[in-house]
């Protein structure tokens, strides 16, 4: 387990990291999630050892690592942008941590050959790392991460240079490989979907803390805060509270704790339909519902419908959040978020 205790971290005068406490279990895949600068990063490097925390400590595997050099904390990293000796071959570079610790060869070999089965890049042993693509160069860094049989797997970013299509299937390889391998891992991303597709556990950050902990459905239907359900998935505020699209029920006719709504544009995305909406009150709601309903409704631009909320995911609107991009999140994010010159 990796357990992080009360670790504050400022660079000069701004807060990065402000008491934050996590625990990862044992070879689970955690994943950290959060907006750019909520101190994702900078709490990955601190359970490396790439950065000294101001307090709080870290304890890998039941022993205090707060002041242990990042080599012998035993732990793999992998970054964004891969780090590789141009010079080696694919196989030499998997082999590297291995060869400088004067392992024998035939073990180093069989250990570099299995590695290299595993991250599918058997027959590309013999190539220099320009002679591969970006997804497979990340899959080469992971391996040689592996190599050394680490305690511990930190990924900042790892997929985060590489296309959307790349990125999604080096999602679903990276939860097959860490079923096979079990080390215990710790993913830093800002992208939700990714979080929820591989991750058995997900810490949300916002804003140099960490505002929730929990398993991807756990935090998808019962998020502790606004930022958070809205940092999952899309929110709409239906009378005073938070709903998510898929859980606002329509109907045509009036009934009792429904709103009465217009509707400003019907959007066809094939099995899903997303239907916009203006409440009497003059807000601006969007539902999602399935083809069937819409065509049951005959939904068009002009209708009068009335909503509900039908599903359970619900926050009252204490603070009131703004839309993102409007000119009270951008003052928000501005008052939260010094920027960095
Ligand atoms: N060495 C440093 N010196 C000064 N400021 C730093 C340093 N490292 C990080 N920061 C600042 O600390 C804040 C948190 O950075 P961090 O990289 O941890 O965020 P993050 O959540 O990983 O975001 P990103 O995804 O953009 O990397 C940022 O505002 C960043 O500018």
């Amino acid at each position: 387990m990796i357990s992080v205790k009360g670790v504050s971290k400022q660079f000069g005068d701004y807060v990065a990291l402000d008491d934050v406490s996590l625990e990862v279990p044992d070879g689970s895949l955690t994943a950290l999630l959060g907006p750019s600068g909520s101190g994702k990063s900078t709490l990955l490097r601190i359970i490396g050892g790439l950065e000294t925390a101001d307090s709080g400590s870290v304890e890998i595997h039941g022993v205090d690592a707060t002041n242990v050099p990042p080599q012998r904390r035993e732990i793999g990293f992998v970054f964004q942008h891969y780090a590789a000796f141009k010079h080696m071959t694919v196989r030499d570079n998997v082999a590297f941590g291995l060869t400088i610790r004067r392992k024998p060869k035939a073990e180093v070999a069989e250990r570099v050959d299995r590695l290299l089965r595993i991250v599918g890049l058997a027959g590309y042993a013999k190539r220099y790392p320009n002679q591969l693509s970006g997804g497979q160069r990340q899959r080469m860094a992971l391996a040689r991460a592996l190599a050394v049989e680490p305690r511990v797997l930190l990924l900042d970013e790892p997929f985060g240079a590489l296309d959307a299509k790349v990125r999604t299937e080096l999602r679903e390889w990276l939860r097959r490989l860490h079923e096979e391998v079990h080390v215990t891992t710790l993913l830093v991303t800002h992208d939700q979907e990714e979080a929820m597709s591989i991750a058995d556990d997900i810490a949300v950050m916002d804003n140099a803390h960490i505002e929730q902990v929990g398993n991807p459905r756990e935090l998808y239907d019962n998020p502790s805060s606004a930022f958070v359900m809205g940092f999952l998935g899309e929110v709409s505020q239906l009378a005073g509270r938070l709903v998510r699209p898929h859980d606002i029920a329509l109907g045509a006719e009036s009934e009792d704790g429904a709103h009465e709504a217009m509707v400003s544009r019907v959007i066809h995305l094939g099995f899903e339909v997303r239907v916009e909406l203006m409440l009497t009150s003059g807000e601006a709601v969007t539902a999602q519902i399935t083809r069937t309903e819409a065509d049951e409704l005959e939904l068009g631009q002009g209708d009068i419908v009335w909503l509900r909320a039908a599903g359970t995911t619900a926050l009252h609107v204490d603070e009131q959040v703004p839309a993102a991009g409007t000119p009270e999140a951008v003052d928000a994010a501005e008052a939260t978020q010094p920027s960095q010159s």
